[in-house]
């Protein structure tokens, strides 16, 4: 809004959907933590005046007035009022209208959607997500906002609402830049007009803010950026009260890392690990967590860069003054310096997790059930740090107690003699895979194979290709270099001929639904087993890729082999002479078993009329 616009009358306008369910959260369900309302303002002012000094620093724009850059909570305990000012960057009309009305972000409205819908409205959910400037109205009756852009000829203008499905929006004048909120508190939290109140929050929850925040005249914080201090000098509780400051959170982390390093950057850096994965409570995909600071000056808030994606779950900052502050994604020479500030700091951190897993592998595994997707999309997607994520990953084996999980290392350590490769295989649960055919050859071999559990697991196996030059192998692969179990005493096995006629015959009996039938060498006790030809695909990848597209069908190629020694394929031979339709049934049974034990069966509805029949047969000749 110009200087001009300043006549204009005051208009009253409706909140978006989501603001009017987001208030009724506010107003309604909160009240346990009502004082989160002054960091959420804090932080909105703090981040106000970082954009501005950012602004000023670079040149961009400038205010006409010399003003200290500070946040000022002003109360009056008679009229029960909070006011709090800062000198920060302030806002067009325009963008009071963008910012403080609509929520332009998907996963956010989503959010505010079935949180509305749900029962519980979980604080700590909440405090994450970050209800904001909203939180105001927690303990106000109306909240009055005025501010006036930085921009030169900027005009001011107010913003009033109770908090009731509309705002009112209006010209003002006043401030010369930066934004004021007034609250009129509600009746039942008069004391928050009272200073010791007021200052007792402020020291929980903002004293890190980098700007001097004064009540009635009197600073509160001191304000400090620990992690340019020594390590030793940084006692546990300021960690604690600044991982709450950077990560918005209530809790403690669940890691933290604080280094220092010269060569080849000089880098200040305090990273955390929280205590949730908070994309698993359907919140999207998170942002991510790192701010960026050049000598103790906020250059980036949630930097895009500084971490690879798939390390989105860190908090924290990373101090570097080889940084410029106006640093650009458009120049090489920024990008280039970006790189090698990533490459650092995400190898330091990587290395640091596997300090962790060696000093206390318990809570590792812990950090790895809640955080290990993330490694594993790392594994999966990042070639530049693929050999340090790869030990970091974790997965129950054959050779593991159940519950117990073993690393690539550990894997290789004990492979046998003259073994070239890592054999995992997919299924939903431990009992399932172990009850399955696919380890019989295994077993027999004493090899150990990993247990996935989900697709993930193999796309960042077969992704990852090879660990310390051994080949990822699923075991379900139909070419397979291990030894063939030794035949078992005293059962015959089909001859060569009778084995042609018999797999020949599967085929013409199942048709397109398997691309060949043929012997197999890996089988003990199953009768049969799918494999892949295409040695692409495993099954849980397959798996997966038909959830996706139901339409698509069947998928990938499938082998069946047939086990010669066992009792049913033998007996299938003669069978085929004395009731032709019984055995062209049971083939058919035989191969849908192969295909629940890979997982792979789209409709088991199909069966259910040929299991009758089979069931019935064998009644039959029972009576
Ligand atoms: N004191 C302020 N000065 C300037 N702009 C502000 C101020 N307070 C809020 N805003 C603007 O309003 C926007 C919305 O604020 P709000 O607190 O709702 O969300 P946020 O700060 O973006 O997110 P979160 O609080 O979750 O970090 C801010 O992004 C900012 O652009």
């Amino acid at each position: 809004m110009t200087a001009e616009d300043a006549t204009k009358p005051r208009r009253t306008r409706e909140f978006q959907t989501e603001i009017k369910q987001l208030l009724d959260i506010v107003i309604n369900s909160l009240y346990t933590e009502r004082e989160i309302f002054l960091r959420e303002l804090i932080s909105n002012a703090a981040d106000a005046l970082e954009k501005f000094r950012y602004h000023n620093l670079t040149g961009e724009g400038s205010s006409a007035e010399e003003l200290p850059l500070e946040i000022s909570i002003e109360l009056d305990d008679k009229e029960h009022t909070l006011t709090i000012t800062d000198t920060g960057i302030g806002m067009t009309e325009e963008e009071v209208i963008e910012n403080i009305g609509t929520i332009a972000h998907s996963g956010s409205k989503n959010f505010i959607q079935q949180l509305a819908a749900s029962d519980s409205k979980d604080l700590n959910l909440i405090g994450q997500f970050g209800v904001g400037f909203y939180a105001a109205f927690m303990v106000a009756k109306r909240v009055r906002l005025q501010t006036r852009s930085y921009l030169p000829g900027a005009a001011g203008c107010e913003w009033v609402s109770e908090g009731a499905g509309s705002y009112d929006l209006g010209p003002s004048e006043g401030l010369s830049r930066g934004t004021r909120i007034i609250l009129e508190l509600k009746d039942d939290t008069h004391e928050f007009s009272r200073a010791e109140v007021i200052k007792r929050i402020i020291r929980q929850y903002s004293s890190f803010v980098p700007f001097p925040i004064k009540v009635n005249g009197e600073q509160v914080n001191t304000v400090q950026a620990i992690w340019t201090r020594n390590k030793n000098e940084v006692t546990e509780e300021e960690y604690n009260d600044f991982y709450k400051f950077v990560a918005n959170a209530f809790d403690e982390p669940f890691y933290r890392l604080h280094f220092t390093a010269d060569a080849p950057l000089a880098i200040n850096a305090l990273l955390f690990v929280p205590k949730q994965n908070m994309e698993r409570f359907g919140f999207g995909r998170l942002e991510p967590g790192v701010n960026i600071y050049s000598r103790k000056i906020l250059i980036q808030q949630h930097a895009e860069d500084i971490l690879p994606q798939w390390l989105r779950f860190v908090k924290g900052v990373v101090d570097s003054e080889d940084l410029p502050l106006n640093i650009s994604r458009e120049t090489t020479q920024d990008r280039a310096l970006m790189t090698k500030l990533r490459r650092v700091i995400t190898g330091r951190f990587l290395k640091f997790l596997q300090e962790q897993s060696q000093k206390e592998p318990d809570k590792y595994l812990e950090f790895w059930k809640t955080f290990g997707v993330f490694l594993k999309e790392g594994a999966a997607t990042d070639f530049s740090h693929r050999d340090d994520v790869a030990k970091l990953l974790r997965f129950e084996s054959s050779k593991s107690e159940p519950g117990k999980m073993v690393s690539l290392p550990d894997y290789i350590d004990r492979m046998k003699e003259g073994q070239e490769e890592i054999y995992f295989i997919n299924g939903p649960t431990r009992a399932s895979i172990e009850a399955g055919p696919y380890l019989e050859a295994f077993r027999a071999a004493d090899l150990e194979v990993l247990y996935t559990n989900e697709p993930v697991d193999d796309f960042a196996l077969s992704n990852l290709a090879e660990f310390e030059g051994k080949r990822m192998v699923s075991a379900d692969t139909a070419e397979l270099n291990i030894p063939a179990p030794p035949p078992q005493e005293g059962v015959e096995s089909l001859d060569y001929d009778q084995i042609q006629d018999l797999t020949a015959w599967f085929k013409e009996v199942l048709g397109a639904r398997v691309s060949e039938v043929r012997e197999s060498t890996r089988l003990v006790e199953s009768p049969a087993i799918i494999l892949d030809l295409d040695g692409m695909m495993t099954g849980s990848m397959q798996r997966f890729m038909q959830a996706l597209n139901e339409q698509m069908g069947d998928m990938g190629r499938k082998v069946l082999e047939i086990n010669p020694s066992h009792a049913l394929i033998k007996r299938l031979l003669s069978l085929r002479e004395e009731d032709e339709a019984l055995a062209r049934i049971v083939a058919e049974q035989v191969l849908d078993n192969a295909l629940i034990a890979a997982g792979l069966v789209q409709d088991p509805r199909l069966m259910v009329d040929r299991i009758y029949r089979i069931m019935e047969q064998s009644l039959a000749r029972k009576s």
